[in-house]
């Protein structure tokens, strides 16, 4: 059986107490590998180990330097393209083409990008005036934080926590990783390529465990750590933020949505049930910016209901690699009850379910896997439970609107804010909604296309500060003014 261990100093180690716990694989259950737990100690010594090389060798490259081995970092997971979709496809149980079309591309560009954004970013300068008229003169220079714990979820690893490691590098701080307990393949894969191309010891540290009580509070409570930037659930990130608070840690928070699509009457039909579906249903609905509430203008409800339900329906299941399968199952057992449990309560509050609702027939090898149907349901009033909190599963809630004003109300009345999706034609309205509804990210006849360069963040309980291009630096790095007396 495979041990995946930590990456420490460069180093692939065991925890000192070797403890082990199991992987599962989400197809059907099988344990896969046994990951080594880290403890104190060796949370103690990859922050330790970070911290020396901050203070020493990564600290002391220049920035072309360190954009030069970035730039490695993205061709060798570049080179072993098929190593990371084969290690995502173990740890997630999604269909290949989601992985070589998005997920693991997105990790080698997520190096890419923060590298050309800190090579080309200017900094600010202001003259002043003094009263002996020589004037004086202000620039900023940016300083890395210092050592970055990055804490990631599961349900698209490599391209979460990469998001987060490439500026982190990028602007000079060093990192410690610690990824989600049910997804540690690829996190350890890039501990490889580092060694590989060349990136010191101590720059990039990978500690495997759990939250609370484990590797991920160890990280969060430790003193040498200068800043914690977490992707995953809102009451998570309240926690982090508590043991943040101690030694006034700055924090970056991506976290849980309830996102509502639009569909106004005059959309292009095709193309929203298309991208309301793969919104809804791409990764098995886990992710973080997908749909969960549908909101379809009242003269196209039946229609696109009907549409939608055909849509669902014609998803393939089966393994990752199977060419005839297209959909994937829910991460873990656990999970999966808790996408279960929701089904049962909108039947409980009176949902028609237009299709799903369980789980789906499955060959005898794959019958233990996570696997459950894409689900639709209409009916609900907006205060049931299914379209008020985050299931993070194959699911939404159909429900008809008769203005922009009230499909912009109901939209806004949720606690998060991290994405919408809107489909129209009126281009005037598009720009008008997009502006009015209470989110960090407003996609207008699509979804999910990103830029790098962009802003990324959630409002309201969906998160905390913004990452993307040069914003990415608001928090990966302090700005320095020096004031030059002419
Ligand atoms: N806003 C975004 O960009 C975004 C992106 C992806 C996922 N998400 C959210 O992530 C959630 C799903 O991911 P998840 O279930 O892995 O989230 P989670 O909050 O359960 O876990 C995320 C990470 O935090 C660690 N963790 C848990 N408790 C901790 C603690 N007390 N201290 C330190 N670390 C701790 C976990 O071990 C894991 O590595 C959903 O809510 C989803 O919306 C948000
Ligand atoms: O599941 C969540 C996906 C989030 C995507 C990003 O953070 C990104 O595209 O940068």
């Amino acid at each position: 059986m495979q041990l995946v261990k930590n990456f420490i100093n460069g180093e692939f180690v065991e925890g000192e107490a070797k403890k082990t716990f199991e992987k599962h694989s989400p197809i059907d259950n099988r344990v896969i590998a046994l990951i080594s737990e880290a403890g104190k100690a060796d949370v103690d010594a990859a922050v330790r180990a970070a911290h020396a090389a901050r203070q020493g060798v990564w600290g002391g490259l220049t920035t072309d330097q360190r954009v030069d081995l970035l730039y490695g970092v993205a061709n060798e997971i570049t080179r072993r393209f098929e190593d990371f979709v084969a290690a995502e496809m173990a740890d997630t149980g999604q269909p290949r083409h989601v992985m070589t079309s998005a997920f693991i591309p997105r990790g080698a560009a997520n190096f890419k990008v923060f590298a050309d954004v800190v090579k080309n970013v200017p900094s600010e300068s202001f003259q002043m005036a003094t009263p002996d008229g020589r004037g004086a003169i202000n620039y900023a220079i940016r300083v890395p934080k210092g050592v970055v714990g990055v804490i990631s979820p599961w349900n698209a690893p490599f391209l979460l926590m990469t998001w987060k490691v490439g500026p982190a590098l990028a602007c000079g701080n060093t990192v410690v990783v610690k990824p989600s307990e049910e997804t540690p393949f690829t996190t350890t894969l890039l501990g490889e390529v580092m060694n590989t191309v060349g990136i010191p010891k101590g720059v990039f540290n990978v500690i495997q465990g759990f939250g609370p009580n484990s590797a991920g509070e160890f990280l969060t409570q430790h003193p040498l750590v200068d800043a914690i930037t977490f992707t995953g659930e809102t009451r998570t990130g309240t926690a982090i933020m508590k043991a943040a608070a101690e030694g006034m840690r700055d924090v970056s928070f991506e976290l849980g949505g309830k996102n509502a699509a639009i569909v106004f009457a005059d959309a292009d039909f095709d193309a929203a049930v298309e991208g309301v579906f793969r919104s809804a249903f791409l990764n098995s609905g886990q992710v973080c910016l997908g749909t969960e509430r549908v909101y379809v203008e009242r003269p196209l409800f039946e229609r696109f209901v009907q549409a939608l339900k055909v849509r669902a329906e014609a998803v393939k299941f089966g393994r990752p690699d199977d060419h005839n399968a297209n959909y994937g199952p829910l991460i873990s057992a656990e999970h999966k009850q808790k996408v279960m449990s929701y089904y049962a309560k909108a039947v409980a509050e009176g949902a028609t379910v237009v299709t799903g609702g369980g789980v789906p027939v499955m060959p005898s090898d794959l019958v233990d896997g996570h696997w459950v149907q894409p689900t639709i349901w209409t009916g609900l009033p907006e205060t049931a439970s299914v379209v008020r909190e985050e299931i993070f599963g194959p699911c939404c809630h159909i429900s008809p609107f008769d203005s922009e004003d009230e499909v912009v109300n109901k939209a806004n009345d949720n606690v998060y804010g991290l994405a919408t999706t809107i489909w129209t034609t009126n281009l005037s309205r598009a720009h008008r909604v997009a502006a009015r509804v209470e989110v960090g990210i407003s996609w207008v006849n699509s979804w999910f296309l990103r830029d790098l360069r962009t802003a990324f963040g959630g409002s309201k309980q969906s998160g905390i500060g913004r990452e993307g291009g040069v914003h990415s630096l608001e928090f990966y790095t302090e700005t320095r003014n020096i004031c030059v007396k002419l």
